[in-house]
């Protein structure tokens, strides 16, 4: 099924805000990795926040087509303290009808890909920060969003772990997601098959 998203003539002031953007065009398809790069306050979270429909823009418009699921990976990890790193995985695939063994089976895969198997069966709370945020990714990613926007990924990894993450990112994007990455990482950047510079479109 086609899955597109597009941005057209896209612009967005707050109250109180000057323009961070205005006229963004764009059409992002499966497969992509997109960058949406700029300094701190330049709208790269707005932006996101748009494609998510939580903002409405203040002049133009997002289309989705074939977008049914859209996951979000914040800055900051959230998970419950006390439940293991594989059971926060393990809960949207349950939530998407599969039995209790095959869903830990495809947790288990989900850990691997973001490096985090001898974590599976420790309790949130003893995660380090670039292991929560990462956990956020493998549970995102299990949820198979058609449109997955990821805030500032490699913000607490090294630099090593980073290059595994924008890899698997990567490789989700090839999964048949559009994948939508806030961030300031050079390496990011350039591991992403597009960039949107918000530097270089500022009001
Ligand atoms: N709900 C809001 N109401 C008013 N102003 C806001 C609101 N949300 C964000 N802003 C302002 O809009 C600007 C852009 O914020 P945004 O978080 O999108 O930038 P960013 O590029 O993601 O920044 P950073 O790289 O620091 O995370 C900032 O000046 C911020 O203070």
């Amino acid at each position: 099924m086609l899955k597109t998203v597009r941005g057209i003539g896209l612009g967005h002031r707050f109250s109180g805000t000057a323009d961070l953007f205005t006229g963004l065009d764009f059409e992002l398809q499966p497969g992509q990795v997109v960058g949406l790069c700029g300094p701190s306050g330049s709208g790269k979270s707005t932006l996101l926040s748009i494609l998510a429909t939580w903002v409405v823009p203040s002049t133009g418009r997002v289309e989705r087509i074939g977008i049914a699921r859209t996951g979000w990976v914040f800055q900051n990890p959230f998970g419950v303290r006390g439940r293991t790193a594989i059971d926060h995985v393990c809960l949207p695939l349950l939530a998407r009808g599969l039995s209790r063994r095959a869903a830990l089976a495809r947790a288990g895969e989900a850990l691997e890909r973001f490096d985090l198997a001898r974590v599976a069966r420790q309790p949130f709370r003893e995660l380090s920060g670039g292991e929560a945020q990462r956990l956020m990714l493998a549970r995102a990613v299990c949820s198979a969003p058609d449109l997955l926007l990821v805030d500032e990924p490699t913000a607490q990894l090294d630099m090593a772990t980073a290059a595994t993450v924008n890899a698997t990112l990567g490789a989700v994007a090839q999964d048949g997601t559009i994948v939508v990455i806030a961030t300031h990482d050079p390496h990011t950047r350039a591991a992403c098959t597009d960039v949107i510079d918000l530097a270089t479109v500022a009001a």
